[in-house]
């Protein structure tokens, strides 16, 4: 069948943008669940304000709604006589030029000598996965799984002893346990409010494989398996329980889809395998025509458009509550009397400088000289979406905050090497950037996970950049903002409510100890 090569690469790139730009109607739907049930006032309304935000600033400006546009992973059903290196090579094209108008960040990284391709392809990427179908169209879906909720993705083996619910046995109510720990050791990393994937049998591989088919399913669905509807409901209720909440600072929502299927497995191998997905849940499909190659049908986009920006009353009363609540306006640089001034739960505005840092740069900075002064300064865990005009100025097209804790083994020396003063990030650190804080005078700030747009709208100039032969998510952005607002989560007097929330959720995950499916 010869196809019109042409079209099928303007569809591709129109699954593709509207991936990364536009959340899917049921992910909304979920997520206005998840506002209602907030209480005003509380971090978690407030970041669930700034989430709506985000999602609305994404779609007026068809931006990505998060800048970590993952690894693009394609699942395509194609008619008998389809070739499919033809799809290949036009989803190929239309990542290169979706890369080039700042859809997606370049992502695709050298494993071994950390070079970025610069066009998202590469060994492995993007993943591309075929299966033949009897229906005469082409169903293309994708997912754009960002690396902050990939690496919080666990796989059980069972029996096996969890902490907080004791033994899982190689039964229902075992995958049970495994499924609530799932949730809790995710904690607020993955950017909750998640959604997650549970894959049954399998091997290691085909396990993981089933797990994130499952994020294929539409959130409203109804599981056909009784036992397994079953599991999902009770996921669903009790899971909410844990009181991680949204960017775990605690909340009534935890979690906003499971989904679980099963698969065959060999007598000596019980696993369960879970994929978790962040709330910047970006998946989509459409059904193409075999010849044509133009779109006849958009998947998950059923239903009316929820408008996440209209506020309730109580998103109204917390919108007044977070405008008189106390904020804090930082300048860098900043002395060490204004760090030990602030306490976890203050929100936190900066105008000024600020710098990015993650993964690269902070193995740089350990080993190597900083090539800006950083004393006073703040450091910026993020790797943006950075565009080039034509005049060879670069624009911010997408900055939210990275994980912070891989730079845990790092973090705490830097800080006292080079005098920073505070780091910016989300999902908290550990016990040693904790007491770095303590003894040399620093804070951690937590910003919303997911939040690109809203934190790119605070960025008013880029003022340089550094090491950019490691990238340009990993380079060291010079950036002047102005109202980048952040949440005190670990001060200079020893306090985390990153450990608090831990060791809260652990408790509560003990409370569901006892089997419930028999
Ligand atoms: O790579 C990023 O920018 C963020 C990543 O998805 C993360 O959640 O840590
Ligand atoms: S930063 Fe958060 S929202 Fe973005 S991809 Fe990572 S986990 Fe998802």
């Amino acid at each position: 069948m010869i196809m019109n090569l042409e079209k099928l690469q303007e569809s591709m790139y129109k699954l593709i943008v509207e991936t990364s730009t536009n959340l899917p109607k049921d992910v909304r739907r979920a997520i206005k669940v998840a506002k209602e049930r907030e209480n005003a006032g509380t971090r978690a309304a407030m970041s669930l304000d700034t989430i709506s935000n985000n999602i609305k600033m994404a779609d007026d400006q068809v931006s990505p709604i998060c800048q970590d546009t993952g690894l693009p992973t394609f699942k395509i059903k194609t008619p008998i006589a389809t070739n499919q290196l033809q799809i290949i090579e036009a989803i190929h094209k239309a990542m290169e030029q979706a890369t080039k108008d700042g859809k997606l960040r370049p992502n695709s990284v050298d494993s071994l000598t950390g070079e970025n391709s610069g066009n998202n392809l590469g060994a492995g990427t993007p993943v591309i996965k075929f299966e033949q179908w009897d229906k005469d169209y082409i169903d293309a879906r994708l997912i754009l799984k960002g690396g902050g909720c990939e690496n919080k993705n666990i796989q059980y083996s069972l029996p096996a002893e969890l902490e907080g619910l004791g033994r899982a046995g190689r039964d229902l109510d075992g995958i049970r346990k495994c499924i609530m720990h799932s949730v809790y050791q995710a904690q607020g990393q993955g950017c909750s409010a998640g959604f997650i994937g549970v894959g049954i049998g399998g091997d290691r591989s085909s396990g993981y494989d089933l797990a994130k088919a499952q994020l294929f399913r539409s959130v409203d669905d109804v599981n056909p398996n009784e036992d397994l509807r079953k599991l999902e409901d009770y996921v669903m209720e009790n899971a909410n329980e844990l009181g991680i909440g949204t960017m775990g600072f605690g909340g009534e929502t935890t979690l906003l889809g499971c989904k679980v299927g099963v698969m065959n497995r060999i007598p000596a191998s019980f696993f369960v395998s879970v994929a978790y997905n962040c709330w910047a849940f970006r998946r989509l499909g459409i059904h193409l025509h075999a010849e044509t190659g133009e779109i006849n049908e958009w998947l998950y986009q059923e239903g009316e458009l929820v408008d996440l920006s209209q506020q309730s009353q109580a998103e109204k009363e917390t919108a007044v509550a977070s405008e008189s609540s106390d904020v804090v306006t930082l300048q860098a640089p900043i002395t060490e009397e204004q760090i030990r001034k602030l306490k976890v739960g203050d929100v936190v505005q900066i105008n000024g400088r600020m710098f990015t840092g993650r993964d690269a740069i902070h193995k740089y900075l350990s080993d190597n000289d900083s090539p800006v002064d950083l004393n006073g300064q703040v450091i910026y865990h993020c790797g943006p979406v950075m565009l080039k005009d034509d005049v060879g100025n670069w624009h911010v097209k997408a900055a939210g905050p990275t994980t912070s804790i891989r730079e845990e083994p790092y973090q705490g020396d830097i800080m006292k090497k080079f005098g920073i003063r505070a780091v910016i990030g989300k999902g908290g650190m550990g016990p040693k950037t904790l007491k770095a804080l303590e003894e040399h005078g620093g804070v951690y700030l937590n910003a919303i996970g997911g939040a690109a747009q809203y934190y790119a709208d605070c960025i008013k100039s880029v003022d340089g950049v550094d090491l950019m032969n490691f990238g340009i998510p990993e380079a060291m952005w010079h950036l002047g903002v102005e109202g980048f607002t952040a949440v005190v989560t670990m001060d200079s007097h020893g306090n985390s409510l990153h450990k608090d929330i831990d060791q809260s959720s652990l408790e509560k995950l003990s409370q569901f100890k006892d089997p419930v499916f028999k």
